[in-house]
């Protein structure tokens, strides 16, 4: 249930802190250095959670559903106070003739400091914040089983995101207007809500990022605000010398390739943004016609059918445990799903709108025969490279001896009094994109074999190597961790792989399964080989060649990955494939005999009044990171919805 007073959060944040940094003090001289750290983390985590707020109640917003049947009307019940929800709350509630009720599974994002500071998100990773879940066996990888975590708190992913705000490119968001066939969401068309929602001011040291190509009045604040680490810059560099031409922006019209540092939704004041403090701000959570209630997690739809039998979403079934009460809230006039890729389609099947044969396999009631939920789940895989770096490595921020606590609590100071330092990087603090038919990267002599083309257009990248200044096993543990390490991400942007999500059961706090069904397709496997060349070749480029122990023979280190062959890279790319953390596409926004679940204004096909509104309804995965373009989505949905419905 929701926690009473702020100061109850402030105490169990603050402890969690020190239980870290207990975890290194077994000798005494660490004791009075951990001490130190462990006053600074204090005094951070006090100065970050000052703000949370007393969370609004279950009993606030619904009735016991056994109680009766005369529970609370909204006009909008929103299903997800995640990336999309919180856009979708403060924008609907603008208008105060619209009653919304925004239902969150978990608790408050700024509240958490893990969440808020840029280096913190994998701290998150295996507690109640975020959604430990991990895919079926994947048969073209090893049967390996692989980690997807989700954010399950206000904010969603966007609150334990790597805060990398590139959005896709151009022809992506003319391919999504092709497949669904309204040019509304052509990017001339779309751009307008990516502007709306970026806050971005001109920086005299990136000359390069024109002010008209950014929008400068939204509030979601973007910048050049992170920590960025020496070998990453050293990485940009030498991309650039490889072959890889230098962006200053990645999100222009001219398209997305090319390397850089990242433009990231991280402040002037080094904290993260999340859409639940982009959006969900004191004026917004003071509004008589916004209630917000978390942990509520939403276990049906419920539905009626109209005298002229038409089925209409009538509210939601949700309760704070399995074990807890239900409540039951009204909706008068929409319900709009924004759980993400995997909930949204969880929430639909549950409710008994899905495939009716697999409806009926788990004793679900079928609402609405709906073949295409769950279907076309798709991810973009990544192989990770790992280095041994001469220095400059954010190992530390996980210590292991004493040095790294030294420089743990510099690192804090640092923080705490400017902003910067490690702790403000936000890992992925480096990107290249390119194709893999470049032929200054790939030129015909030594790559003479043709790839399928998975691009949605003639300048938008199928390959991005992310650079990070940590290597690390199973995304958060530092391989080696008493060495300086550094990283390479090399993911496939246009996989052709797609996969499932199906129910394991009927009980809505069982998760679904989720096979993504990582390199079925041969093309996804030749594409990732031809990323890790040019990823080995920047490794061997200065600067970075210099950064990096090319003589470290570890086996957990890619320095001889080089002298492979293809066949024993793509056994690689099997054994180690893994997520980038973007799964998508699994409530399609595409025609109905095309696999779609939604239509253009993203209205359940069979259902009008109940929409999905978050990446699941992603017609394809862009060739970029998801949180730009879920938000801009929202922010249209949310101008459909205010013309429909409201008053002002
Ligand atoms: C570790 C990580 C790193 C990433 N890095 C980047 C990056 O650098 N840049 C980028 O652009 N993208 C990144 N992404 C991807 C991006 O953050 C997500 O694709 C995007 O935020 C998803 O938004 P969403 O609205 O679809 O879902 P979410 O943000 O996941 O929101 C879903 C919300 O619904 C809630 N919910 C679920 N089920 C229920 C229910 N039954 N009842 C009530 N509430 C429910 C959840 O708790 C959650 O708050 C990353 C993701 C992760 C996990």
């Amino acid at each position: 249930m929701s926690s009473a007073y702020p100061g109850h959060n402030i105490v169990v944040r603050a402890l969690g802190l020190l239980t870290v940094l207990k975890t290194f003090a077994q000798h005494r001289e660490r004791r009075v250095l951990l001490s130190a750290a462990g006053v600074a983390a204090l005094t951070l985590a006090l100065r970050h959670i000052l703000s949370a707020r007393v969370e609004t109640g279950l009993d606030a917003v619904g009735r016991k559903v056994h109680a009766d049947y005369d529970f609370d009307e909204f006009d909008v019940i929103i299903c997800g106070g995640g990336t999309a929800g919180c856009v979708l709350a403060a924008r609907l509630s603008e208008d105060p003739s619209i009653r919304v009720l925004l239902l969150e599974a978990g608790g408050s994002g700024t509240a958490l400091f893990e969440s808020r500071t840029p280096s913190g998100f994998s701290m998150l990773y295996h507690g109640p914040h975020v959604y430990d879940l991990r895919t079926t066996a994947q048969n073209h990888a090893n049967g390996q089983t692989e980690f997807w975590p989700r954010g399950k708190m206000l904010g969603g992913c966007s609150s334990i995101n790597a805060q990398m705000a590139q959005y896709g490119a151009p022809s992506d968001f003319d391919e999504w207007a092709s497949i669904i066939g309204d040019d509304s969401w052509k990017y001339d068309n779309f751009k307008q809500y990516i502007r709306k929602f970026e806050n971005y001011k001109p920086n005299p040291r990136y000359p390069g990022v024109k002010s008209g190509d950014r929008g400068s009045d939204g509030p979601v604040r973007i910048g050049y605000n992170n920590f960025m680490s020496v070998t990453s810059e050293k990485f940009v560099q030498a991309a650039t010398r490889a072959g890889i031409p230098f962006s200053p922006d990645f999100n222009t019209e001219a398209g997305t390739k090319g390397v850089n540092r990242v433009l990231t939704y991280v402040d002037e004041k080094g904290r993260r943004v999340s859409t639940e403090s982009a959006y969900l701000t004191p004026d917004v959570l003071a509004r008589p016609n916004l209630k917000i209630a978390t942990h509520a997690q939403v276990t049906r739809v419920l539905f009626e059918k109209s005298a002229d039998g038409e089925t209409r979403a009538v509210g939601v079934e949700f309760s704070a445990a399995e074990d807890a009460p239900r409540y039951r809230a009204r909706a008068k006039k929409e319900v709009i799903l924004a759980g993400g890729a995997i909930h949204s389609p969880h929430m639909l099947l549950l409710s008994g709108v899905g495939p009716a044969e697999h409806l009926e396999e788990h004793g679900i009631p079928v609402v609405h025969d709906l073949p295409s939920v769950g279907s076309h789940l798709i991810d973009h895989p990544q192989v990770e490279l790992r280095f041994k770096a001469f220095n400059g490595s954010t190992n530390f921020l996980k210590p292991r001896s004493l040095t790294h606590a030294f420089k743990m609590v510099t690192a804090v100071a640092q923080y705490l009094t400017a902003g910067t330092g490690p702790l403000a990087c936000n890992i992925g603090d480096a990107a290249a994109f390119f194709r893999t038919d470049d032929p200054i990267l790939f030129p015909a002599d030594a790559f003479p074999a043709p790839l399928e083309d998975s691009n949605s257009g003639p300048d938008s990248p199928d390959i991005e190597i992310v650079a990070t200044p940590i290597a690390a096993v199973n995304h958060e543990t530092p391989i080696l961790p008493h060495l300086n390490t550094f990283a390479m991400h090399v993911a496939l942007l246009r996989p052709t792989s797609t996969g499932t999500l199906k129910l394991k059961s009927a009980n809505p706090w069982e998760h679904p399964s989720m096979d993504p069904n990582y390199c079925h397709t041969q093309h996804d496997v030749d594409a990732l080989v031809r990323g890790i060349r040019a990823a080995l070749k920047i490794s061997q480029t200065a600067p970075l060649a210099d950064a990096l122990d090319a003589a470290a023979t570890h086996a957990e280190l890619d320095h001889a990955l080089h002298l492979k062959s293809d066949a024993e890279l793509a056994d690689a790319v099997r054994a180690r494939v893994q997520t980038i953390y973007h799964p998508a596409s699994t409530c399609r926004m595409a025609p109905l005999a095309q696999g779609g679940v939604v239509d253009a204004q993203l209205r359940v096909y069979g259902i009008p009044n109940l929409r999905v509104c978050d990446v699941s309804v992603f017609p394809e995965l862009v060739s970029g990171h998801p949180t730009g373009a879920c938000i801009a989505t929202a922010e249209k949905l949310s101008d459909i919805l205010k013309t429909k419905l409201g008053r002002a």
